[in-house]
């Protein structure tokens, strides 16, 4: 049987990060991964989405701007538009791989557990006393009756076609921004979730903003409503809800996403497990001392995004390799919902702040800057949420909420004053940083 230094199970930002780091030692190690090396974000996530974002930004903008000096709207060919995604994307699985095999084993396959320091992948067995999952999360599937009729975000992402009419059960992150992205490609949308609001992650008062933009846009909502059901008729789907029945020409179960255990037979190995995935102590060990776990796949409050994953293969490089011995802290982290407007947010939440009197709250309004005005977002309001003289949280709503968010990060996160920050930096204006110094002050 192989022995190896480490085994990292899955390649995505996760293990790749940690992947690359080992390459600059003399370790060795296996990685393994079932599908398209990687991971979700590149192939099937954050990377091909933020890609398909251009053009509709494009589409929106100049929808936003008619009238005011732009005539003509522009408009989106699916087909020649996903040809380019594919041209740029079909080639990254095969190019993640060549690069790790360039410093590691490499194995296709999917991996599970034979006892607490072995794994088995294709029929051969491997063993180390560090073995790291780093396995993700994949959509989670209502089971309900016509379900084989619902997709995934992944078939989005790959669309051949562009549908007429398309139902997306569940209104968070990836409901809100593929309906944005189909939605400006030409297809009429309607988003279905169980709750009161969508992307509830974000503050209630600018999601409101982001979800009146989308309805002046034509997308429908239908909250507090119940899916019973999918079934198919002559053209097309019928969705039927406790609210009535939706005939539409796809449907994409957005409702959440769940971690990817099952197939790892962690019982064989000990490893413990809740709702979230796979629990881990503060060093990112599991209950089987010879296994830890890092990214999306493991139970954890913070949010299950790329950067955090990469955080935590960086931390457990740091960790097995001698450079610390303290448990994880993880930094502020910084999150957006690339709608259009975009809503963002980090630190200090402002349902907290408000309950919380050591906290002060300030809010701007961002619709009169020329910035705002040139492009006609009406929809800009930034909130600050003060700790003393130290900014403790930001929330923004508006066409850009997401650079605004990260030129407010390193303030919140390096816990400068407005004072301090004024005086050690000059922003380029009148461009979206300004708005940083304009807020402090
Ligand atoms: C549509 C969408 C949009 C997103 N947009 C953003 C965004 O804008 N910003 C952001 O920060 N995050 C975004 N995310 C989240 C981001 O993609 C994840 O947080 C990130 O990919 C997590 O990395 P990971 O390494 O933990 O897992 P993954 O990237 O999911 O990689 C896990 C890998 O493990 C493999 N695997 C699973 N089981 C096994 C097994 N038994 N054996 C071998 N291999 C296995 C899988 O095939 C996969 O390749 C988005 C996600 C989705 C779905
Ligand atoms: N921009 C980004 O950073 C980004 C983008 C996409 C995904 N992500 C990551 O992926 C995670 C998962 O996103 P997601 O959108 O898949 O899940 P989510 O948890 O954000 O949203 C799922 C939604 O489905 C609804 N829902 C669940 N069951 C339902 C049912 N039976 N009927 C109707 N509605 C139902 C929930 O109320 C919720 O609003 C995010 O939390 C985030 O960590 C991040």
């Amino acid at each position: 049987m192989k022995k190896y230094d480490y085994i990292l199970i899955g390649s995505g930002p996760a293990a790749y990060k940690l992947s690359n780091l080992l390459a600059k030692t003399s370790r060795k190690v296996l990685v393994v991964d079932g599908d398209e090396f990687g991971g979700t974000c590149p192939n099937y996530g954050c990377e091909p989405k933020i890609f398909l974002e251009g053009a509709t930004r494009v589409v929106l903008q100049s929808q936003q701007l008619q009238g005011r000096g732009i005539e003509q709207t522009a408009t989106i060919d699916w087909q020649k538009l996903m040809a380019t995604k594919l041209e740029r994307f079909n080639s990254w699985p095969e190019e993640t791989k060549a690069i790790i095999a360039k410093s590691h084993d490499v194995e296709s396959g999917y991996a599970h557990f034979v006892d607490d320091n072995t794994i088995e992948v294709n029929g051969h067995q491997y063993q180390s006393n560090r073995i790291v999952i780093a396995t993700g999360q994949r959509p989670h599937r209502l089971a309900i009756p016509g379900d084989q009729f619902t997709h995934t975000s992944r078939d989005v992402l790959s669309l051949p076609h562009l549908p007429q009419h398309v139902t997306f059960i569940g209104g968070g992150y990836v409901a809100m921004e593929l309906a944005t992205v189909l939605g400006a490609a030409g297809a009429a949308v309607t988003i279905i979730d169980h709750s009161a609001r969508p992307l509830k992650a974000f503050p209630a008062s600018k999601v409101q903003v982001v979800k009146e933009a989308m309805e002046k846009r034509g997308v429908e909502f239908l909250m507090d409503t119940s899916v019973q059901g999918v079934r198919q008729q002559d053209e097309g789907f019928i969705v039927q809800t406790d609210q009535g029945e939706i005939p539409t020409d796809y449907v994409v179960d957005t409702s959440g996403r769940q971690p990817n255990i099952d197939r790892l037979a962690l019982e064989a190995a000990n490893i413990d497990i809740d709702r979230g995935g796979i629990i881990v102590n503060e060093h990112l060990q599991t209950s089987n001392p010879n296994v830890y776990a890092i990214g999306d796949v493991i139970s954890r409050p913070q949010p299950k995004l790329t950067p955090v994953a990469e955080f935590e293969g960086e931390y457990l490089f740091n960790y097995l390799e001698e450079k610390t011995s303290l448990a994880i802290k993880y930094p502020t982290i910084g999150t957006a919902a690339f709608t259009f407007p975009e809503i963002a947010e980090a630190g200090v939440k402002e349902e907290e702040a408000r309950e919380n009197s050591q906290y002060q709250t300030k809010n701007l309004n961002l619709k009169y800057s020329s910035l705002a005005a040139g492009q006609n977002d009406q929809t800009g309001k930034l909130t600050l949420i003060f700790e003393g003289a130290v900014l403790a949280g930001v929330s923004v709503v508006g066409d850009h909420a997401a650079d605004d968010v990260n030129n407010f990060l390193p303030i919140i996160g390096l816990k400068v004053t407005g004072e301090e920050y004024r005086q050690a930096i000059i922003a380029i204006y009148p461009a979206l940083a300004d708005k940083v110094a304009g807020g402090l002050i």
